[in-house]
Protein backbone atom coordinates (compact mmCIF):
# COMPACT_ATOMS: atom_id res chain seq x y z
CA UNK A 1 0.00 0.00 0.00
CA UNK A 2 1.81 3.26 -1.42
CA UNK A 3 1.32 5.81 1.25
CA UNK A 4 2.25 9.40 0.99
CA UNK A 5 5.74 10.95 3.90
CA UNK A 6 3.34 12.15 6.04
CA UNK A 7 0.72 9.70 6.40
CA UNK A 8 0.64 6.51 9.03
CA UNK A 9 0.36 3.45 6.76
CA UNK A 10 -1.24 0.23 7.53
CA UNK A 11 1.29 -2.54 8.96
CA UNK A 12 1.79 -5.05 6.28
CA UNK A 13 4.27 -7.81 8.05
CA UNK A 14 6.47 -8.76 10.50
CA UNK A 15 7.29 -7.24 13.64
CA UNK A 16 10.90 -7.36 15.18
CA UNK A 17 13.47 -6.93 13.10
CA UNK A 18 12.20 -8.28 9.63
CA UNK A 19 9.11 -5.91 9.04
CA UNK A 20 7.55 -6.06 5.50
CA UNK A 21 8.21 -2.98 4.64
CA UNK A 22 6.50 -2.07 1.10
CA UNK A 23 4.80 1.36 1.59
CA UNK A 24 6.24 2.25 4.76
CA UNK A 25 7.56 4.85 5.79
CA UNK A 26 10.73 4.67 7.90
CA UNK A 27 8.99 6.17 11.54
CA UNK A 28 6.80 3.52 11.15
CA UNK A 29 9.35 0.84 10.33
CA UNK A 30 10.31 1.83 13.21
CA UNK A 31 7.77 2.11 15.77
CA UNK A 32 7.13 -1.67 14.30
CA UNK A 33 10.40 -2.93 14.94
CA UNK A 34 10.83 -1.35 18.02
CA UNK A 35 7.28 -1.33 20.02
CA UNK A 36 5.46 -4.80 20.84
CA UNK A 37 2.10 -5.14 21.70
CA UNK A 38 1.54 -3.36 25.12
CA UNK A 39 3.55 -0.10 23.92
CA UNK A 40 0.88 0.11 20.87
CA UNK A 41 -1.75 -0.67 23.73
CA UNK A 42 -0.03 2.28 25.55
CA UNK A 43 0.11 4.45 22.67
CA UNK A 44 -3.34 4.00 21.65
CA UNK A 45 -4.54 5.04 25.52
CA UNK A 46 -2.34 7.85 25.80
CA UNK A 47 -3.38 9.16 22.49
CA UNK A 48 -6.89 8.98 22.89
CA UNK A 49 -6.55 10.42 26.50
CA UNK A 50 -4.62 13.33 25.20
CA UNK A 51 -7.21 13.87 22.39
CA UNK A 52 -9.85 13.83 24.95
CA UNK A 53 -7.82 16.78 26.67
CA UNK A 54 -7.35 18.74 23.31
CA UNK A 55 -11.04 18.43 22.62
CA UNK A 56 -12.00 19.84 25.67
CA UNK A 57 -9.52 22.64 24.97
CA UNK A 58 -11.11 23.13 21.73
CA UNK A 59 -14.66 23.59 23.25
CA UNK A 60 -13.47 26.45 25.59
CA UNK A 61 -12.02 28.52 23.09
CA UNK A 62 -14.86 27.89 20.47
CA UNK A 63 -17.00 28.72 23.27
CA UNK A 64 -15.51 31.96 24.48
CA UNK A 65 -15.34 33.32 20.65
CA UNK A 66 -18.94 32.89 20.73
CA UNK A 67 -19.79 33.81 24.13
CA UNK A 68 -17.17 37.01 23.89
CA UNK A 69 -15.96 36.05 26.98
CA UNK A 70 -12.14 36.41 27.49
CA UNK A 71 -9.82 33.58 28.66
CA UNK A 72 -7.00 35.09 30.97
CA UNK A 73 -5.65 31.47 31.82
CA UNK A 74 -1.81 30.36 30.56
CA UNK A 75 -3.19 27.54 28.99
CA UNK A 76 -4.47 29.57 26.31
CA UNK A 77 -2.19 32.56 26.22
CA UNK A 78 0.78 31.17 27.02
CA UNK A 79 3.72 31.59 24.44
CA UNK A 80 4.80 27.87 25.30
CA UNK A 81 1.37 26.72 26.18
CA UNK A 82 1.80 23.97 23.53
CA UNK A 83 4.32 22.17 25.80
CA UNK A 84 2.35 22.07 28.80
CA UNK A 85 -1.31 20.96 27.87
CA UNK A 86 -2.25 16.92 28.01
CA UNK A 87 -0.89 16.42 24.53
CA UNK A 88 2.32 18.52 24.79
CA UNK A 89 3.31 17.11 28.05
CA UNK A 90 2.80 13.51 26.12
CA UNK A 91 4.60 14.99 22.95
CA UNK A 92 7.23 15.71 25.05
CA UNK A 93 7.40 12.89 26.77
CA UNK A 94 7.48 10.50 23.59
CA UNK A 95 10.39 12.61 22.07
CA UNK A 96 12.45 11.96 24.71
CA UNK A 97 12.87 8.81 22.70
CA UNK A 98 14.67 9.33 19.43
CA UNK A 99 12.70 6.60 17.62
CA UNK A 100 9.87 9.35 17.55
CA UNK A 101 11.65 12.72 16.90
CA UNK A 102 10.59 11.75 12.84
CA UNK A 103 8.59 12.06 10.03
CA UNK A 104 4.86 11.91 11.17
CA UNK A 105 5.35 12.58 14.97
CA UNK A 106 7.44 15.80 13.68
CA UNK A 107 4.28 16.70 11.81
CA UNK A 108 2.15 16.01 14.44
CA UNK A 109 4.34 18.48 16.76
CA UNK A 110 4.45 20.96 14.00
CA UNK A 111 0.38 21.03 13.57
CA UNK A 112 0.34 21.67 17.42
CA UNK A 113 2.34 24.06 18.26
CA UNK A 114 0.56 26.24 15.28
CA UNK A 115 -2.85 25.16 16.57
CA UNK A 116 -1.83 26.87 20.09
CA UNK A 117 -0.54 29.96 18.43
CA UNK A 118 -3.39 30.41 16.12
CA UNK A 119 -6.05 30.03 19.44
CA UNK A 120 -3.07 32.57 21.14
CA UNK A 121 -3.83 35.28 18.04
CA UNK A 122 -7.68 34.64 18.50
CA UNK A 123 -7.58 34.66 22.28
CA UNK A 124 -5.78 37.69 22.10
CA UNK A 125 -8.15 39.73 20.05
CA UNK A 126 -11.24 38.18 22.18
CA UNK A 127 -9.21 39.73 25.28
CA UNK A 128 -8.54 43.02 23.56
CA UNK A 129 -12.13 43.40 23.01
CA UNK A 130 -11.18 43.43 18.97
CA UNK A 131 -13.06 42.07 15.81
CA UNK A 132 -11.92 38.57 15.82
CA UNK A 133 -10.57 37.78 12.48
CA UNK A 134 -12.40 35.82 10.49
CA UNK A 135 -9.40 34.61 8.21
CA UNK A 136 -7.39 34.09 11.48
CA UNK A 137 -10.33 31.71 13.12
CA UNK A 138 -10.20 30.08 9.16
CA UNK A 139 -7.20 29.10 9.50
CA UNK A 140 -7.60 27.67 13.27
CA UNK A 141 -10.36 26.13 12.19
CA UNK A 142 -8.41 24.25 9.71
CA UNK A 143 -5.32 23.51 11.39
CA UNK A 144 -7.52 21.89 14.36
CA UNK A 145 -8.85 19.37 11.42
CA UNK A 146 -5.61 18.41 10.11
CA UNK A 147 -4.22 18.09 13.26
CA UNK A 148 -6.85 15.56 14.47
CA UNK A 149 -6.83 13.74 11.14
CA UNK A 150 -3.35 13.35 12.11
CA UNK A 151 -3.75 12.33 15.09
CA UNK A 152 -6.72 10.00 14.74
CA UNK A 153 -4.22 8.04 12.12
CA UNK A 154 -2.10 7.62 14.50
CA UNK A 155 -4.45 6.38 16.85
CA UNK A 156 -6.38 4.03 13.88
CA UNK A 157 -2.80 3.00 13.69
CA UNK A 158 -2.01 1.88 17.28
CA UNK A 159 -4.81 0.06 17.68
CA UNK A 160 -4.16 -1.97 14.70
CA UNK A 161 -1.42 -3.04 15.50
CA UNK A 162 -2.83 -4.10 18.81
CA UNK A 163 -5.18 -6.15 16.75
CA UNK A 164 -2.93 -7.50 14.61
CA UNK A 165 -0.07 -9.41 16.96
CA UNK A 166 -0.56 -11.97 19.45
CA UNK A 167 0.86 -10.72 22.70
CA UNK A 168 2.63 -13.78 23.75
CA UNK A 169 4.67 -14.23 20.80
CA UNK A 170 4.44 -10.85 19.58
CA UNK A 171 4.40 -12.54 15.84
CA UNK A 172 1.26 -11.53 13.37
CA UNK A 173 -2.04 -13.28 14.49
CA UNK A 174 -3.61 -15.87 12.45
CA UNK A 175 -6.43 -12.99 11.13
CA UNK A 176 -3.50 -11.41 10.06
CA UNK A 177 -1.94 -13.50 8.16
CA UNK A 178 -4.67 -14.02 6.17
CA UNK A 179 -4.30 -11.10 4.67
CA UNK A 180 -0.55 -11.74 3.57
CA UNK A 181 -1.24 -14.98 2.20
CA UNK A 182 -4.18 -14.05 0.20
CA UNK A 183 -1.66 -10.85 -1.17
CA UNK A 184 1.24 -14.08 -1.45
CA UNK A 185 -1.60 -15.87 -3.62
CA UNK A 186 -3.39 -12.57 -5.84
CA UNK A 187 0.69 -12.30 -6.81
CA UNK A 188 1.09 -16.01 -7.75
CA UNK A 189 -1.92 -15.92 -9.83
CA UNK A 190 -0.74 -12.80 -12.05
CA UNK A 191 2.75 -14.35 -12.60
CA UNK A 192 3.31 -17.75 -13.28
CA UNK A 193 6.63 -17.91 -12.95
CA UNK A 194 6.20 -17.31 -9.26
CA UNK A 195 6.44 -18.88 -6.18
CA UNK A 196 5.54 -19.25 -2.67
CA UNK A 197 5.98 -21.86 -0.42
CA UNK A 198 4.24 -21.92 3.33
CA UNK A 199 5.06 -24.21 6.23
CA UNK A 200 3.68 -25.66 9.61
CA UNK A 201 5.17 -25.74 12.99
CA UNK A 202 3.99 -27.47 15.62
CA UNK A 203 5.94 -27.74 19.03
CA UNK A 204 6.40 -31.37 19.95
CA UNK A 205 4.66 -32.51 22.97
CA UNK A 206 3.64 -29.67 24.55
CA UNK A 207 1.44 -30.76 26.60
CA UNK A 208 3.92 -32.19 28.57
CA UNK A 209 5.93 -29.18 29.25
CA UNK A 210 3.12 -27.49 30.90
CA UNK A 211 1.93 -30.60 32.82
CA UNK A 212 5.78 -30.20 33.78
CA UNK A 213 6.84 -27.39 34.52
CA UNK A 214 3.32 -24.92 34.41
CA UNK A 215 2.49 -22.60 31.76
CA UNK A 216 4.18 -19.41 32.46
CA UNK A 217 7.50 -21.86 31.15
CA UNK A 218 5.22 -22.76 28.58
CA UNK A 219 4.53 -19.20 27.47
CA UNK A 220 8.13 -18.54 27.99
CA UNK A 221 8.98 -21.46 25.46
CA UNK A 222 6.41 -20.35 22.79
CA UNK A 223 7.78 -17.01 22.74
CA UNK A 224 11.65 -18.16 22.98
CA UNK A 225 10.60 -20.28 19.60
CA UNK A 226 8.44 -17.42 17.96
CA UNK A 227 11.97 -15.56 18.33
CA UNK A 228 14.01 -18.13 16.79
CA UNK A 229 11.54 -18.53 13.89
CA UNK A 230 11.55 -14.72 13.15
CA UNK A 231 15.61 -13.92 13.32
CA UNK A 232 15.71 -16.99 11.52
CA UNK A 233 13.43 -15.70 8.25
CA UNK A 234 14.66 -13.01 5.75
CA UNK A 235 13.07 -10.05 5.75
CA UNK A 236 9.81 -10.69 3.52
CA UNK A 237 9.33 -13.86 4.77
CA UNK A 238 7.01 -13.96 7.15
CA UNK A 239 5.91 -15.98 10.99
CA UNK A 240 2.91 -16.06 12.39
CA UNK A 241 1.43 -17.44 15.58
CA UNK A 242 -1.30 -19.33 13.62
CA UNK A 243 -2.88 -21.10 16.91
CA UNK A 244 -1.69 -22.33 20.10
CA UNK A 245 1.34 -23.77 19.72
CA UNK A 246 1.03 -23.31 15.68
CA UNK A 247 2.92 -21.33 13.83
CA UNK A 248 2.94 -20.63 9.81
CA UNK A 249 5.43 -19.55 7.23
CA UNK A 250 5.16 -17.79 4.30
CA UNK A 251 7.75 -17.78 1.78
CA UNK A 252 7.97 -15.41 -0.62
CA UNK A 253 9.45 -15.96 -4.03
CA UNK A 254 10.66 -19.63 -2.81
CA UNK A 255 10.61 -22.79 -4.29
CA UNK A 256 9.72 -25.85 -2.17
CA UNK A 257 13.71 -27.46 -2.45
CA UNK A 258 14.51 -24.58 -1.16
CA UNK A 259 11.91 -24.05 1.20
CA UNK A 260 12.61 -27.38 2.99
CA UNK A 261 16.25 -27.06 3.39
CA UNK A 262 15.65 -23.78 4.84
CA UNK A 263 12.33 -25.09 7.03
CA UNK A 264 15.14 -27.79 8.03
CA UNK A 265 17.36 -25.08 9.25
CA UNK A 266 15.03 -23.39 11.46
CA UNK A 267 14.20 -26.76 13.10
CA UNK A 268 17.71 -27.28 13.93
CA UNK A 269 18.31 -23.68 15.62
CA UNK A 270 15.21 -24.15 17.84
CA UNK A 271 16.25 -27.68 18.53
CA UNK A 272 20.01 -26.56 19.69
CA UNK A 273 18.46 -23.55 21.81
CA UNK A 274 17.22 -23.47 25.34
CA UNK A 275 16.08 -21.30 27.53
CA UNK A 276 17.05 -20.74 31.15
CA UNK A 277 14.70 -20.03 33.93
CA UNK A 278 14.69 -20.84 37.38
CA UNK A 279 18.24 -22.28 36.97
CA UNK A 280 16.86 -24.82 34.77
CA UNK A 281 17.36 -25.03 31.35
CA UNK A 282 14.12 -25.73 28.89
CA UNK A 283 14.06 -26.62 25.28
CA UNK A 284 11.57 -27.59 22.90
CA UNK A 285 11.60 -28.96 19.27
CA UNK A 286 9.02 -28.60 16.55
CA UNK A 287 7.57 -30.61 13.61
CA UNK A 288 7.30 -28.92 10.53
CA UNK A 289 4.95 -29.42 6.97
CA UNK A 290 5.90 -27.52 3.89
CA UNK A 291 4.31 -27.31 0.71
CA UNK A 292 4.05 -24.78 -2.29
CA UNK A 293 0.94 -22.03 -2.14
CA UNK A 294 -1.26 -24.36 -4.83
CA UNK A 295 -2.62 -22.57 -8.22
CA UNK A 296 -4.90 -24.74 -8.64
CA UNK A 297 -6.76 -24.66 -5.02
CA UNK A 298 -7.75 -21.84 -2.88
CA UNK A 299 -5.39 -20.88 0.23
CA UNK A 300 -7.28 -23.20 2.71
CA UNK A 301 -6.26 -26.33 0.34
CA UNK A 302 -2.31 -25.21 0.54
CA UNK A 303 -2.35 -24.36 4.42
CA UNK A 304 -3.90 -27.60 4.90
CA UNK A 305 -1.57 -29.38 2.75
CA UNK A 306 1.52 -27.78 5.12
CA UNK A 307 -1.33 -29.51 8.20
CA UNK A 308 -1.26 -33.05 6.79
CA UNK A 309 2.54 -33.02 5.56
CA UNK A 310 3.23 -31.43 9.67
CA UNK A 311 0.91 -34.23 10.64
CA UNK A 312 2.87 -36.73 9.22
CA UNK A 313 6.18 -35.04 10.80
CA UNK A 314 4.43 -35.87 13.58
CA UNK A 315 3.72 -39.61 13.04
CA UNK A 316 7.57 -40.35 11.76
CA UNK A 317 9.16 -39.19 15.58
CA UNK A 318 8.63 -35.31 15.21
CA UNK A 319 11.05 -32.92 15.49
CA UNK A 320 11.58 -33.07 11.42
CA UNK A 321 10.11 -31.62 8.37
CA UNK A 322 8.64 -32.94 6.08
CA UNK A 323 7.64 -31.42 2.23
CA UNK A 324 5.12 -32.21 0.08
CA UNK A 325 4.58 -30.81 -3.72
CA UNK A 326 1.38 -29.50 -4.83
CA UNK A 327 2.23 -30.32 -8.40
CA UNK A 328 1.44 -33.89 -7.10
CA UNK A 329 -1.61 -34.05 -6.23
CA UNK A 330 -2.76 -30.99 -8.35
CA UNK A 331 -7.01 -30.63 -9.14
CA UNK A 332 -7.52 -32.31 -5.88
CA UNK A 333 -6.07 -30.34 -3.64
CA UNK A 334 -9.28 -28.04 -2.96
CA UNK A 335 -10.20 -27.32 0.85
CA UNK A 336 -13.86 -28.60 0.25
CA UNK A 337 -12.75 -31.54 -1.30
CA UNK A 338 -9.91 -32.82 1.11
CA UNK A 339 -11.68 -36.04 2.59
CA UNK A 340 -9.72 -38.66 3.77
CA UNK A 341 -8.80 -40.09 0.85
CA UNK A 342 -7.22 -37.12 -0.65
CA UNK A 343 -5.36 -36.80 2.53
CA UNK A 344 -3.80 -40.15 2.24
CA UNK A 345 -2.93 -39.51 -1.64
CA UNK A 346 -1.02 -35.63 0.05
CA UNK A 347 0.52 -38.27 2.38
CA UNK A 348 1.88 -40.57 -0.06
CA UNK A 349 3.97 -37.82 -2.06
CA UNK A 350 5.03 -36.49 1.70
CA UNK A 351 8.98 -36.47 1.36
CA UNK A 352 10.87 -36.21 5.05
CA UNK A 353 13.98 -33.90 4.54
CA UNK A 354 15.58 -34.49 7.84
CA UNK A 355 16.33 -37.20 10.37
CA UNK A 356 14.07 -36.92 13.59
CA UNK A 357 17.34 -35.59 15.54
CA UNK A 358 20.89 -34.48 14.72
N1 LIG B 1 1.59 -22.38 27.91
C1 LIG B 1 0.76 -22.36 26.87
N2 LIG B 1 0.27 -23.52 26.38
C2 LIG B 1 -0.55 -23.49 25.32
C3 LIG B 1 -0.92 -22.27 24.70
N3 LIG B 1 -1.72 -22.58 23.66
C4 LIG B 1 -1.86 -23.91 23.64
N4 LIG B 1 -1.15 -24.48 24.63
C5 LIG B 1 -1.05 -25.89 25.02
O1 LIG B 1 -0.46 -26.66 23.99
C6 LIG B 1 -0.80 -28.03 24.28
C7 LIG B 1 -1.02 -28.75 22.98
O2 LIG B 1 -1.17 -30.09 23.29
P1 LIG B 1 -1.51 -31.20 22.24
O3 LIG B 1 -2.40 -30.66 21.15
O4 LIG B 1 -1.98 -32.40 22.99
O5 LIG B 1 -0.15 -31.51 21.50
P2 LIG B 1 1.29 -31.80 22.06
O6 LIG B 1 1.31 -32.14 23.51
O7 LIG B 1 2.15 -30.66 21.64
O8 LIG B 1 1.69 -33.12 21.28
P3 LIG B 1 2.11 -33.26 19.77
O9 LIG B 1 1.57 -32.07 19.01
O10 LIG B 1 1.49 -34.53 19.32
O11 LIG B 1 3.59 -33.32 19.73
C8 LIG B 1 -2.02 -28.01 25.18
O12 LIG B 1 -1.68 -28.48 26.44
C9 LIG B 1 -2.39 -26.54 25.24
O13 LIG B 1 -2.90 -26.17 26.51
C10 LIG B 1 -0.40 -21.07 25.27
O14 LIG B 1 -0.69 -19.95 24.80
N5 LIG B 1 0.43 -21.14 26.33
Amino acid sequence: MKKADDQLPVNTGRQHANTSRSGTDNVMNNLLESLHHDDFEQLAADIKQSLEAHRHWMQRITTALVARQPLEENQFIAVDAHLHCHFGRWLTKIFQDELFQQGSFLRIEQYHRQLHDAARTLIYQLNHHAEVDIAAFEKFMQLQKEFFDMVMMLFEFSVLNKQQFDPTTRLMNRRSVDSVLANEYSRMQRADDYYCCVAMADIDQFKQVNDLWGHDVGDLLLSHTAKIFNDAIRRHDTVSRYGGEEFLFIFPDMRLEQAGLVVDRIRKQLANSSISHHSHLHSVTASFGVTQLCRHCDIKGSVKRADIAMYAAKESGRNCTVTVDSQAVVGQTSYEHLNKEITELIRQHCKRVAPGTD
